[in-house]
């Protein structure tokens, strides 16, 4: 028997527009073959970020003009031109559980880095204060990786956190918000900034494929000036070919039309695989069924150890991630009962039953 997965990493590419993106493709190249000659702005093109600035407008609220825009080749290398800027003492709190990778880059940077509690509305308040950071690293539209969604109330504490300290930075990382089933969207957390305290992130790894590489980041204009100083003079790392080719497929609506289809299918295989659980599992697990994004955090009544899920996983050859994938700093573990992040995006609907079934063997 061939792997299933569980993964949140993976997307499902079973219904990307391949032939639509080479008409972009190619239309990139018959319209802008001097600047494929040359080095891009090191921002990205305008017309590119011209293109991202008005459609976050429009989908996500974020009000910035396309120079605040700086376009990268994922998070990680904006976070760490972003970090790598800011003198040694300013220092940072994430959210725990949370993005380990992020957190990883930061202790490498000698980064003074707290993993903060979530509460059942996100990151926590008190935490935050005793931490005193000066940059809040949070994923408020679909916290990740517990899946919870952060209420208005919780997200004006923490504007008016950031508003009554000395530079203090929200790093808003709004990493999956083009996925919501049955509930309207949250509008972004720099929507409802007055204090140009929100450093707003998005990625199109989630909405088109991870492997394209194409993330950007919107700088208030202070830090956008400190930015500029610092980096005016690097290479812009994305493609300019893929960066045009993404102007046209956003430009011809096709992307609008793909984020809509993804969303019917993804909510298709999200329902089915959320009754397969509950059909199998009855009361021996809970979900946390934010109904947001591309995986969920759901629970089992067991006291196994991670160690023992992680070898069975293997011998049925299902792809499973744990909590502790996320558990940041000495958190060793959230409950005694066994976490894991299931993914939807990357699983068949059709091996959903016997994925599920798998899963049952793994944890009984
Ligand atoms: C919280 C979060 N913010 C952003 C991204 C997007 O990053 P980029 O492609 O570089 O734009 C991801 C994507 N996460 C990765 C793939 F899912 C890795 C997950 C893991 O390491 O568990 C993510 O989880």
């Amino acid at each position: 028997k061939g792997w299933l997965s569980f993964s949140h990493i993976k997307t499902d590419n079973s219904k990307f527009p391949f032939h639509e993106w080479m008409k972009s493709q190619q239309k990139a190249i018959a319209q802008h073959k001097s600047e494929l000659a040359e080095i891009a702005h090191f921002q990205g093109p305008f017309t590119v970020r011209k293109t991202i600035s008005d459609m976050i407008a429009l989908t996500r609220g974020v009000t910035c003009e396309p120079e605040q825009i700086i376009i990268g080749t994922g998070i990680h290398p904006l976070i760490h031109q972003l970090m790598a800027m800011q003198s040694s003492n300013r220092k940072v709190a994430v959210e725990n559980p949370g993005y380990s990778r992020i957190y990883q880059l930061l202790k490498s940077q000698k980064r003074d880095v707290s993993p903060i509690e979530l509460d059942k509305e996100g990151i926590d308040i008190k935490g935050i204060e005793t931490a005193k950071p000066d940059f809040l690293f949070i994923t408020p539209s679909h916290q990740f990786p517990t899946g919870t969604i952060m209420p208005i109330s919780r997200r004006v504490e923490l504007l008016n956190w950031a508003a009554t300290g000395e530079d203090r930075y929200i790093i808003e990382d709004d990493y999956d918000s083009e996925f919501k089933y049955g509930t309207d969207n949250i509008p972004s957390l720099q929507s409802l900034d007055r204090n140009q305290r929100v450093i707003y992130f998005g990625t199109f790894s989630k909405t088109l494929l991870p492997s394209f590489r194409i993330s950007y980041m919107v700088l208030p204009p202070k830090l956008l000036e400190l930015y500029q100083y610092n980096y005016s003079d690097r290479i812009q790392g994305c493609s300019s070919l893929h960066l045009y080719a993404l102007h046209y497929f956003i430009q011809s609506g096709e992307y609008a039309k793909h984020i809509k289809r993804m969303n019917q299918h993804y909510n298709k295989k999200r329902k089915q695989l959320i009754k397969e659980l509950y059909l199998r599992f009855q009361n021996k697990i809970k979900i946390n069924d934010a109904p947001a994004g591309l995986h969920f955090l759901a629970e089992f009544n067991t006291d196994k150890r991670y160690e023992e899920i992680d070898e069975k996983a293997q011998r049925e050859k299902l792809e499973i991630y744990t909590i502790k994938r996320f558990l940041l700093g000495n958190k060793t573990r959230d409950s005694q009962n066994i976490q894991l992040v299931i993914g939807f995006a990357s699983i068949k609907q059709e091996d959903i039953v016997e994925a599920v079934e798998r899963l049952y063997r793994v944890i009984y």
